[in-house]
């Protein structure tokens, strides 16, 4: 499978923070346009200082870089930035979150971060046909009354909101502590995600199943430690977002030729591959299909599951993902 294979694969990119797309290039440009200081002078200075030890360390430099963010137009041009680079990696689809605790808290309102997306999300779809969703990721370093204050902030705009997700410093924060928010979010309509089993233990991973009865785990790669829960997950055809070089740059995983994404596939799991905060981990989509592909000698059958599952996973009409999915076979068969 040629890097192009990769690259023009149809897929739906269901696992990446928009403010992890903040390029080094952007960061320094922003930085300078909005007159905010950052503790780095050039663009190699801050690339440098993206040496990873764990999530929290990663989790600093993120909140960090997203300080240069401040009005309409930043979330615009960060946002198509994005998108356009989608484009060029397959990406037809995208159910992308936004932090939007990490900038109301710094005092940018919800409507400018949601207003410069909603605008950027219009241009993708004239300009590349690519559909794009939102989903509000609270913060469960914060506590739920905050959840609580964010779900009210985002009222006006929940009909151009797909879902909720569960992101930030995981140890310490299991899912439980956000239930009463995450019913809160399921009875406006909104579908459910939580990042679990990252860092977290296979408990975490139960408890976003059974207490915030979630409709997607993001990451959830310490399931495997957990064989009944492998095998519930696996007969509830439930959803792990993998992300292969986030994986390696966070160190859960050593090398990416250690990469569990082909045991998760035989064990009947639905994984699908996506590329977290691809500014910050070396790669975006098609680069993690790549990458984990080569290293594991994945065969052309898995990495078409990989993006078959994309589809199976994400949150589209009958009618869409049916589409998708007549798109993806005919690309296979044409590059046969
Ligand atoms: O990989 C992640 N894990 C938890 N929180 C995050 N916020 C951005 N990326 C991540
Ligand atoms: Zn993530």
């Amino acid at each position: 499978m040629t890097d192009d294979f990769f690259a023009r694969l149809p897929k739906a990119e269901l696992h990446l923070h928009i403010e992890g797309t903040l390029e080094p290039e952007m960061m320094v440009a922003l930085a300078a346009r909005n007159r905010v200081s950052i503790p780095f002078r050039s663009v190699e200075q801050v690339r440098a200082a993206y040496r990873f030890t764990d999530l929290q360390s990663f989790l600093d430099i993120y909140y960090a870089g997203a300080d240069v963010l401040r009005t309409e137009d930043d979330f615009h041009d960060l946002a198509l930035a994005y998108f356009d680079r989608a484009a060029a990696d397959g990406v037809v689809h995208a159910e992308i979150f936004f932090d939007p605790q990490t900038h109301i808290h710094r005092g940018i309102p919800m409507q400018v971060v949601i207003e410069g997306l909603f605008a950027a999300i219009d241009t993708a779809r004239e300009r590349h046909g690519m559909t794009v969703e939102l989903i509000l990721s609270y913060l469960r370093h914060l506590d739920e009354e905050d959840a609580f204050a964010t779900l009210k902030a985002a009222e006006p705009w929940l009909d151009r909101i797909i879902g909720v997700g569960l992101d930030s410093s995981e140890v310490g924060h299991p899912p439980a502590k956000f239930a009463r928010v995450f019913a809160a979010s399921r009875e406006r309509g909104l579908k459910l995600c939580a990042h679990a089993g990252e860092e977290g233990p296979p408990a975490y991973i139960h408890e976003a199943l059974d207490v915030l009865r979630v409709d997607r785990i993001d990451h959830g790669n310490r399931a495997l430690e957990d064989p009944a829960l492998v095998a519930r997950l696996a007969r509830e055809a439930m959803t792990l977002t993998v992300c292969p070089l986030s994986n390696v740059a966070l160190r859960n995983v050593a090398r990416i030729e250690d990469h569990p994404i082909d045991r998760m596939l035989d064990r009947g799991l639905r994984a699908t591959v996506h590329s977290d905060d691809p500014a910050y981990f070396g790669g975006y989509i098609a680069e993690n299909f790549r990458a984990v592909a080569q290293a594991r000698g994945l065969s052309r059958e898995q990495v078409v599951t990989l993006a078959r599952n994309s589809f199976l996973s994400a949150f589209l009409s009958d009618e869409a993902l049916a589409g998708h999915l007549a798109h993806l076979d005919a690309f296979v068969r044409d590059a046969a």
